[in-house]
This record gives structure tokens, sequence and C-alpha cells, in this order.
């Protein structure tokens, strides 16, 4: 439904974003992920129709932003990261007004707002104030004007941002419901946030895109070899000589796989051995494991994949330089992307400047890339 074709926003002498090209589909809720100053709310304003692209096309249902702007918003919901709400207003006279302004006819009005305030856990707040309202019921009623015309794409920056721990839970909840009906990009701050909202993440380094996938498949596309702790009640040098002999994994001792100091102590005493043993590729390798080490009758304790968490995955992808900080730079052009057809994740990626990078490493040795 959202197309974003090889869009650039520069502002003067300064790179908003470069060359950004990915769709959405309808249905799901994507998670938009950046350090501070990556680009996030520069594309969400120029999905929104507030801001014009340098360069590129953005549509939605086929109909282009730039040219068909007004048509185009109406199937557009907006939440920016700081509701435009009037305190002067209350509630409803708010909600009546947004409804104007958004081309919601006259006679379904009433009903719509009524809707929005039930909806939205505004009941009893009718005649309040806007601007007597906690943040948590400002930002619910942001997120009532920014859905009131019934748009098919909502788009929210930081809805959570500010709030506390109970509110956002409440927002989250809200958002998860809305996303039933509405194809949803939230851009966020909070990795967790991404992992119990959206079946999709796009992050975002310096104006490029450098991932696009599953939040559960992310991990798994980005290792370099299946990683799995293993403790194996056993002699330390006969876990890692069978290990070893199996030749099928590399295999690390750990110093002890149990952190605790009374457990540390157990674990001499009856012989734990604590290895991280990582595949050559990223093939599960758990159930062979479990039958080489009884057949050496070494029992396994415990076993447990390892993967890097989305946290992990953000500072990897946002830590590096791009190399495509200046406008117009060559470095930018040779941006290519690699799709992992297994996971659905795509990573982009230059070429040469970062040939190092652990993300690109792990992506190259994946195996299953077009
Ligand atoms: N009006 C502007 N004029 C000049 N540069 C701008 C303007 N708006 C944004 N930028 C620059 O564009 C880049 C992207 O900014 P943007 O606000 O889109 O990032 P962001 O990912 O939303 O950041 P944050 O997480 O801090 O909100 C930054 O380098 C920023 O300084």
């Amino acid at each position: 439904m959202l197309k974003v074709q090889q869009v650039s926003k520069w502002y003067e002498g300064n790179r908003g974003v470069h060359k950004l090209d990915f769709e959405m589909q309808r249905g799901e809720i994507v998670g938009f992920l950046g350090p501070n100053g990556a680009g996030k709310t520069t594309t969400m304003r120029m999905i929104t129709g507030y801001l014009q692209p340098s360069e590129g096309v953005i549509t939605i249902d086929g109909i282009p932003i730039q040219d068909k702007g007004r048509q185009a918003r109406s199937k557009i919901g907006y939440l920016p990261e700081t509701p435009p709400l009037y305190g002067d207003m209350s509630v409803q006279s708010y909600l009546k007004f947004v409804a104007s302004i958004r081309d919601v006819p006259a006679r379904e009005q009433k009903l719509r707002i009524s809707e929005m305030i039930s909806r939205l856990g505004l009941n009893g707040r009718e005649k309040q104030l806007v601007r007597s309202l906690s943040k948590g019921y400002k930002q619910r009623l942001g997120l009532a004007g920014a859905i009131i015309h019934n748009p098919d794409l909502l788009v929210l920056d930081e809805p959570t941002s500010g709030l506390d721990p109970n509110q956002i839970l409440e927002i989250r909840q809200l958002i998860q419901e809305i996303g039933e009906n509405h194809t949803v990009l939230l851009s966020t701050h909070i990795l967790p946030e991404v992992d119990a909202l959206c079946n999709r993440v796009l992050i975002i380094h310096e104006g490029q895109l450098v991932l696009d996938g599953r939040p559960d498949a992310l991990g798994g596309s980005m290792e370099d070899g299946f990683k799995v702790k293993v403790e194996v009640k056993g002699n330390r040098e006969q876990v890692l000589d069978v290990l070893q002999a199996w030749g099928k994994v590399e295999v690390e001792p750990l110093a002890s796989a149990l952190s605790h100091a009374d457990m540390k102590r157990a674990a001499r005493e009856q012989d734990l051995t604590g290895v991280l043993l990582t595949g050559a590729s990223n093939e599960d390798f758990r159930e062979e494991l479990f039958y080489v080490l009884s057949a050496a009758r070494l029992p396994i304790l415990e076993m447990k994949k390892e993967s890097l968490s989305l946290e992990n995955i953000f500072q990897q992808l946002t830590t590096r330089e791009t190399g495509a900080g200046q406008m117009g730079d060559q470095a930018a052009d040779a941006v290519s992307s690699t799709e992992n057809t297994a996971t659905g994740v795509k990573v982009d990626h230059e070429e040469s400047a970062s040939s190092g990078d652990k993300a690109v490493e792990a992506k190259d040795t994946g195996g299953n890339q077009s």
C-alpha cells in the first residue's frame, strides 16, 4: 500500500535521508528505528506529505503524495512526536475540529467522535480542557485525532516518548488494537517496544536504511554461525576432547557456565563443564549434539541457544560509519543490499568501505542470499 522509492531529502548543507527504498503492505505494524538524527522524523514527514522529498517518489495505494497531497493524506493519519493539540479547546471540541479539517462528512462527525472517545478511553473527559489532561491522556487524544478519518496508514513518531511506564503500556495496548485494522509505521527508541508491537523492523542509520526484517528473524540472520551454550556433567578435558573430535563446531570453553559463586564451587566439585559452541553455518545442531554427548555418556544439564538481541543488532548497525555522511558522497551510491531468503531479513551495506563490518560479515556467511 505504501511505496517509498529512492527517496532522498537534503537540508541546506545537511543530508536528511538518502535513497530510501521500501514498501509496506496492508496490515503490517512496522517499527522504524535509528539513533538520534538518523532521519526517522524526516522520513515520516515526507510520507505524511508535510515535507517534500528532494528526489524520489512516495505513493500510497498508487497515489503520489507529492502530486495529489490532499487525496493521499486522506488515507494517512499522523501523530507527530509532540501532538498538535490546542490547550484551550475541550476534548470534544478538539475532536470536532480535527474531524472537520480531516474532511469527515458533517453527518458522520458525531458518531466518529463518540467512537474515538470510547475507543481511546476518553469517556468522562469530553468537556475537559486539553491543557489540563495528563501527558498520557494527551497522547490518547492525539491518537484519536490521527485516526478519526479512518486512515489506511497510521504514522506514529515516538508515540510513547515521555510517558510513565503505566502510560507506555496503555498506549502500546491501544496501538496494538489500532493495528488490528490499520497499517502502522511507528518510530521509537524503545527496542522492546518493537518486539512487543511490530511484525517488521526497519533500521535507519545516517539517513540510509541498513536493515529490514522480522524482529524474530533478525538474530539468526546476523549471526556468524549457530551458537549454543551448553553445560555438561563431566570432566573438562573429556568434554572438550569429545566435542573437538566431533569436528562440527568451534569449541570455546567457558570459565564457568554458572555465574553465582556457590554454584561455581558446585561446578568444580561436580565436574561441570561449560562451553560455547559455534557452528560453521546457521544450521541448528542441537539434536546432533545431544546424541554426540549422550554416546560419550556425558549428560547435558543445560543447553541454551545464543542469539543476538535487537539491542545488539541495533548497536552493530548504528555504530559504524556509513561513509555517506555528506551530500552527494560517492560512497552512498555504493550501498547495496543482501537478502536472506529464508528469514526475509535484508541488510544493506557498502560493498567496499566497511567490508570488515561485523553485521556485513555475518550476513555474508548466512549462505542463503540472493
Ligand atoms: N529543518 C532542518 N534543517 C536542517 N537539518 C535538519 C532539519 N530537520 C532535520 N535535519 C537534519 O536531518 C537529519 C535527520 O534528522 P531527523 O530529525 O529526521 O532524525 P530523527 O531520526 O528523527 O532523530 P531523533 O531521533 O533525534 O528525533 C539530522 O542530521 C538533522 O540534523
